[in-house]
């Protein structure tokens, strides 16, 4: 049973997109994540002040719950949020793709980051499920759970700039891509969909070939790339410069941003100018292409991702497909 659901930009930088889940009925919604393996939402075991703005569920109103007593999940991200609690099983549909039996990892804490962002009730992981957190025994993400009964064992990624987009699975949809489709070859030890990028090319200059690691990753608003290729890049920006007080590259709001290409394979995807304008911070404007230090490998999140039609293919060798749009 494939299925198709609408993903929303929270606000009007793309820091995050959401897309609305039933659980057993009850609808949240959740931000679909490629980086990580656990599908968790805002519950009524909550303290009530980090309930405030939030939808929640409540396991007491579903009758196909089933707690999974002595089980807990504890997650960390990137950017340094986090929950924990614990967790049962429900029926958990997305577009027309249900699932029964799916880990529901309700919270009982969550860092003040997810408190703040009332429009995000939860995640719905869709990494690889070697890196799902629940404890004492992993759980399956909803694409390993739906894989059988989709058309073929993919989902693919049509996000948007500055407007809705869609998440399919089970189907590669012909009329939303241009083009032929490049695969490559992703590496799963790291539980991410990690591939290597071929290099990098900024504005008309010349393409620059470079092995470049990466992921790719729906639940990262922007790009974070190798020292080398961000500074090729504001280099061609005037008035950039690395402002630590922002935590990043910023630019007089009026500059002229030149495209960047990043090269997979022979394929070359080219992320609009405008693009790399995330948003106005202080008087300057910040960056969506940032450092990749202390990462330990480049992540192509939305800002990227947003350009690109993407297949996340699981079959039993995982690729990952990209075209132009
Ligand atoms: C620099 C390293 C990556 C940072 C990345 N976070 C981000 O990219 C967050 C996402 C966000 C948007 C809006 C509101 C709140 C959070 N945005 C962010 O840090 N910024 C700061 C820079 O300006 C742009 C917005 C991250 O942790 N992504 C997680 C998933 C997010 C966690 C926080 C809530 C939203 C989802 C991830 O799963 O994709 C991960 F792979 F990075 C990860 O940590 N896997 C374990």
């Amino acid at each position: 049973n494939d299925g198709s659901v609408t993903a929303t930009p929270v606000d009007a930088y793309d820091s995050e997109y959401l897309c609305p889940v039933s659980i057993d009925g009850q609808i949240l919604a959740l931000e679909f994540d490629s980086g990580s393996s656990d599908l968790w939402v805002f519950s009524t075991s909550l303290p009530l002040s980090q309930q405030k703005g939030h939808v929640i569920f409540d396991p007491s109103k579903s009758k196909n719950w089933k707690a999974l007593s002595g089980y807990t999940w504890n997650i960390t991200y990137g950017d340094k949020s986090g929950a924990s609690g614990t967790v049962g099983t429900d029926v958990v549909t997305v577009g027309g793709t249900s699932v029964s039996g799916q880990a529901v990892e309700i919270a009982t804490q969550v860092s003040s980051q997810f408190v703040s962002d009332t429009a995000n009730n939860g995640l719905l992981g869709l990494a690889f499920s070697s890196i799902n957190t629940v404890k004492p025994q992993k759980q399956k993400t909803f694409f390993d759970l739906a894989k059988p009964s989709l058309s073929s064992p993919v989902f693919t990624a049509d996000l948007k700039h500055h407007a809705p987009g869609t998440y399919d699975f089970g189907t590669i949809n012909s009329a939303k891509y241009t083009g032929a489709i490049t695969y490559t070859n992703v590496v799963t030890s790291k539980g991410f969909w990690e591939f290597t990028g071929s290099g990098y090319a900024v504005g008309n200059g010349s393409f620059v070939s470079s092995s470049i690691d990466a992921i790719a990753d729906t639940g990262t608003t922007l790009i974070y790339l190798p020292d080398a290729v961000v500074t090729a890049y504001y280099q061609q920006v005037s008035g950039a410069s690395y402002d630590s007080s922002q935590g990043g590259y910023t630019f007089p709001c009026s500059a002229t941003l030149p495209n960047l290409t990043l090269g997979i394979g022979s394929y070359r995807a080219v992320v609009p100018g405008q693009y790399i304008n995330y948003s106005p911070r202080g008087s300057k404007c910040f960056g969506g292409v940032q450092s990749n230090t202390g990462i330990g490998f480049s992540i192509y999140g939305d800002v990227f991702l947003k350009s690109q039609f993407v297949i996340f293919d699981g079959s039993s060798t995982p690729r990952l497909g990209f075209a132009s749009k």
